[in-house]
C-alpha cells in the first residue's frame, strides 16, 4: 500500500483535513501527523516529521501545507534523499513528479483559493518521474547531498 505522511501548520489545517480524508478515500495509506487545531504553531516541527518519514523509508512521500509551503519545503530538504518543493497548480506539480522527482509537495495554503487541491495532489501522487536526462540532474542533486554529508569544505574554489 503506497504510505503518504501529511501535516502542516495553523494555516493548512483545514485543507490537510480535507486532503486526510480524500486520500483515504482513494485508497492510500496515510499517517496524518498534525497540526490538529488552528492554534498557531511552528512549520519546521511539523516539517520535520514528515521529512524524516520519508527520508527513512517510513513512507513514499509528504504532503506539507504551510502558508505559502516555502518554509515547509526549506526545513523538509535538510533531510537526506528528501527532494521538496513548494507548487501552485497542475503544471508545476505535474513537472515536479516528471522533472524532479519530488516526494514531499509543500502547498501554499494561503494562495490554493478554490483549486481542486485534491485532483492536484492526486495527480501528483500518480505522476511518475521520467527518469532519462532527468534522471541524471537529479543523480547530480544526490551527489551533492553525499559529498556535503562526507563534509566536503563548500567553499573551496572550484
Ligand atoms: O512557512 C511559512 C512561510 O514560509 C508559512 O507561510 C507560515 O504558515 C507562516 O509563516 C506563518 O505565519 P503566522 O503569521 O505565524 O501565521
Amino acid at each position: 500500500m503506497f504510505r503518504v505522511c501529511i501535516a502542516s501548520d495553523h494555516r493548512g489545517v483545514q485543507i490537510k483535513s480535507r486532503l486526510v480524508q480524500s486520500l483515504k478515500a482513494a485508497g492510500f495509506t496515510v499517517f496524518d501527523e498534525g497540526t490538529d487545531g488552528e492554534t498557531a504553531v511552528d512549520y519546521p516541527d511539523f516539517a520535520k516529521k514528515v521529512a524524516r518519514k520519508v527520508s527513512c523509508g517510513e513512507a513514499d512521500r509528504g504532503i506539507l501545507i504551510c502558508g505559502t509551503g516555502i518554509g515547509m519545503a526549506i526545513t523538509a530538504n535538510k533531510f537526506p534523499g528528501v527532494r521538496a518543493a513548494s507548487c501552485l497548480g497542475e503544471v508545476m506539480v505535474e513537472m515536479s513528479r516528471r522533472h524532479n522527482d519530488v516526494n514531499v509537495l509543500c502547498l501554499p495554503g494561503d494562495a490554493i483559493g478554490d483549486r481542486p487541491v485534491d485532483e492536484i495532489v492526486l495527480l501528483w501522487l500518480r505522476t511518475e518521474f521520467d527518469g532519462g536526462r532527468h534522471g541524471s540532474r537529479v543523480s547530480k542533486i544526490c551527489e551533492i547531498e553525499k559529498s556535503n554529508l562526507r563534509h566536503d569544505p563548500p567553499c573551496e574554489k572550484s
